[in-house]
């Protein structure tokens, strides 16, 4: 699913990621943790197309990241990259459900294909009767399984979570955990989960260590 050789970042004199070689598995849920500073979104971010390295190569089926040019790229990783953010980063104006249709809209989809795949998710993810509230009123909860239906709606071949429980409560945390776990049975979806939460590492197939820019 997904191949990453000897990425290496730089930010100026900051030798950010130091070779780090990776590969995951289609269906596996592995998570990274490690110290501050370790570089754990940096390295999230350049294997989710967001960031490019200074050196190494992304693979993500078979497509090689490196030689996409920006606007290839940003079309890859709206239809084959999703992304949680411990933020949720919905758009407050429109309800939930145009929130989740949003990233198939602008794939191109057909409206109605897209909406109908939208009302699905969200019922699956109990939401199906706050599909018209806006962000605001919905729950931190709520919101955060927006944004993985959202992260969902174009079935990626990855979801990257840059600390996806970092603003929840513990109760809303395990919950979000468990969905994770039941996309995958599912849909057999892949995760990438950058985590301080303990709880969730320890259910992951694979933890991967970061220290000082590289995976130990
Ligand atoms: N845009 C940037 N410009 C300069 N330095 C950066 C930038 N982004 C990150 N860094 C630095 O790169 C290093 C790694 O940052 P990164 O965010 O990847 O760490 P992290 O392991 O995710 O940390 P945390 O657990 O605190 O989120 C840090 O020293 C950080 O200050």
């Amino acid at each position: 699913m997904l191949i990453a050789t000897n990425i290496q970042k730089y930010y100026g004199q900051l030798w950010v990621l130091k070779g780090v070689d990776l590969e995951i598995k289609q269906g596996e849920i592995a998570s990274i943790v490690g110290p501050s500073g370790s570089g754990k979104s940096t390295l999230l971010h350049i294997l989710g197309t967001l960031d490019k390295p200074d050196k190494g190569e992304v693979k993500v089926g078979n497509q090689r990241i490196n030689f996409l040019n920006e606007k290839q790229m940003a079309a890859f990783r709206n239809r084959h990259v999703g992304f949680v953010f411990q933020f949720h980063h919905l758009l407050p104006e429109f309800t939930a459900l145009e929130n989740v249709c949003i990233p198939g809209w602008m794939a191109g989809r057909r409206k109605k294909e897209v909406e109908d795949n939208a009302l699905s998710l969200l019922q699956m993810l109990g939401l199906g009767k706050r599909t018209d509230n806006k962000p605001n009123a919905l729950s931190g909860g709520e919101q955060q399984r927006v944004a993985v239906a959202r992260a969902l709606i174009n079935r990626p071949a990855i979801i990257f979570a840059d600390e996806p429980t970092g603003n929840l409560d513990s109760a809303n945390a395990r919950e979000l955990h468990q969905l994770f776990f039941t996309l995958r049975q599912q849909f057999n979806q892949t995760f990438l989960i950058v985590t301080h939460n303990e709880e969730l590492a320890q259910m992951s197939d694979r933890i991967l260590h970061m220290k000082d820019g590289k995976i130990v």
